[in-house]
């Protein structure tokens, strides 16, 4: 079989540029969702337009929802949710664990399946607690893709307990939709903790901009009362994880990157950039002009746990392994359950590189190494293409990474492979 293979531009003088980058994936699908079952029509301006994001305006349009996504600015209407659906969840997995609540309210049966890797990314709590909640679900009794939510036009709601440690998304789901349900919902987490929590917060805070009222006084507990959701227009933030392997180059090159338009207050879990990038070495400024990062003339290591931000791992990682002294990133054995196994995909492929590193259950560590040049496979993953340009830009002219299927970046990114080239001196 030939490879698809990109050879990652060098940063072979510091890097001085300032970007503006594409809307949130995060915040674009649960703006769609929202608006989806508001009780009124709805704009969610700048909208994301990548893959993920156009899966969940199809799912949401195959459902009955009439979504305009012609512009910049992305136009919804909601239902009716009478037809029979097929919903493809790509590799996303916003789509598979925040449409089948919805699916749920539909009077039509409606399918889901995607990606074959998808097959094998957790789903089997959520349809659980879907059942628990009142829906009938026909699938094959082993927790993944296909399945078919057989809707009749509400769903009962109430108390439901799950095991949300593998994906907080799991959570975000059901909340998503639980003030549609008759009697609300009342989520309550049991096992080890639950990762991404600011994702938990970003649905809670974006729940109640649309006028639900949320408790999520306790840990590991969100009761979400029954009631209408509010038609709000939503304008989106660029997304901040996906701005990672931008500040990196910086890190990298000993340049300055800026990134306009960075919120003073976000929900967004890339946010937490700014003290990653720091640790490191780098100079971090917040101000009116964006989040400018001066990269050191040495990085430095880390020992982070990450289990709050694990969509933030390959950029990092990639990080560590250029870096100058020892790292040791933790608490992101949920990871394995990404659009690969990342921390097997990052161990193999930064390690193929010359990095020295060593994959532990739940995480990753590194000694500093010298890299050289070689390819650099993504498992069809969007942040591992992000670590591969990131370790291509630090290497010498005379190395160069090839960074296999770099089109995997249009999951959460529109042609990131000439918006990143564009960043270099041509020639390069
Ligand atoms: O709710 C969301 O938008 C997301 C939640 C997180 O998922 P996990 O909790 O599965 O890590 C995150 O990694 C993913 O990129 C987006
Ligand atoms: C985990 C991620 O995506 P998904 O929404 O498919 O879970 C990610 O973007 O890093």
């Amino acid at each position: 079989m030939t490879l698809d293979l990109w050879p990652a531009p060098h940063a072979l003088a510091p890097v001085e540029v300032v970007v503006s980058l594409p809307g949130s994936k995060s915040l674009t699908n649960r703006a769609l969702l929202l608006a989806s079952i508001a009780d009124g029509p709805s704009t969610v301006v700048r909208a994301l337009r990548s893959r993920d994001t156009l899966l969940m305006a199809g799912a949401l349009s195959a459902l009955g929802s009439t979504v305009d996504t012609s512009g910049t600015d992305w136009a919804v209407t909601p239902g009716p949710f009478t037809r029979d659906a097929q919903v493809d969840c790509g590799l996303a997995g916003t789509v598979m664990r925040f449409v089948p609540p919805v699916a749920a309210l539909s009077s039509g049966s409606v399918s889901f399946d995607g990606d074959p890797h998808m097959r094998t990314r957790p789903i089997g709590e959520v349809l659980g607690a879907l059942r628990g909640l009142g829906a009938v679900i026909a699938d094959d009794g082993r927790g993944a893709l296909p399945f078919t939510v057989c809707g009749t036009g509400a769903l009962r709601g109430g108390t439901v307990t799950l095991d949300a440690s593998a994906s907080s998304q799991f959570i975000s789901a059901l909340l998503l939709a639980g003030a549609r349900y008759e009697q609300g919902v009342d989520v309550r987490h049991v096992g080890k903790p639950v990762p991404s929590l600011p994702h938990i917060d970003m649905t809670v805070a974006m729940l109640r901009e649309h006028g639900v009222e949320v408790d999520d006084a306790d840990a590991n507990r969100w009761a979400v009362a029954p009631g209408t959701v509010r038609a709000v227009d939503h304008v989106i933030e660029p997304d901040l994880s996906n701005a990672a392997p931008f500040l990196a180059l910086a890190a990298v090159s000993g340049g300055t990157v800026r990134v306009r338009d960075w919120p003073a207050e976000t929900t967004q879990a890339g946010d937490a950039l700014r003290d990653i990038l720091q640790r490191m070495g780098c100079v971090v400024v917040l101000d009116a002009e964006g989040l400018t990062v001066t990269g050191p003339e040495q990085l430095e290591g880390i020992d982070i746990d990450l289990h709050d931000v694990g969509e933030l791992t390959p950029a990092v990682a990639a990080l560590c392994a250029v870096a100058a002294s020892p790292s040791h990133l933790r608490g992101v054995g949920h990871i394995r359950h990404h659009e690969t196994d990342r921390l097997a995909a990052l161990a193999a492929e930064l390690g193929g590189l010359g990095a020295a590193v060593t994959e532990h259950p739940d995480g990753l560590s590194f000694a500093p190494a010298s890299l050289h040049g070689g390819v650099f496979h993504t498992y069809g993953d969007h942040r591992m293409a992000h670590a591969g340009v990131i370790v291509g830009a630090a290497l010498g002219a005379d190395e160069t990474v090839e960074v296999e299927n770099i089109a995997t970046t249009s999951k959460t990114f529109p042609d990131f492979a000439g918006f990143w080239s564009g960043l270099f001196p041509s020639g390069d």
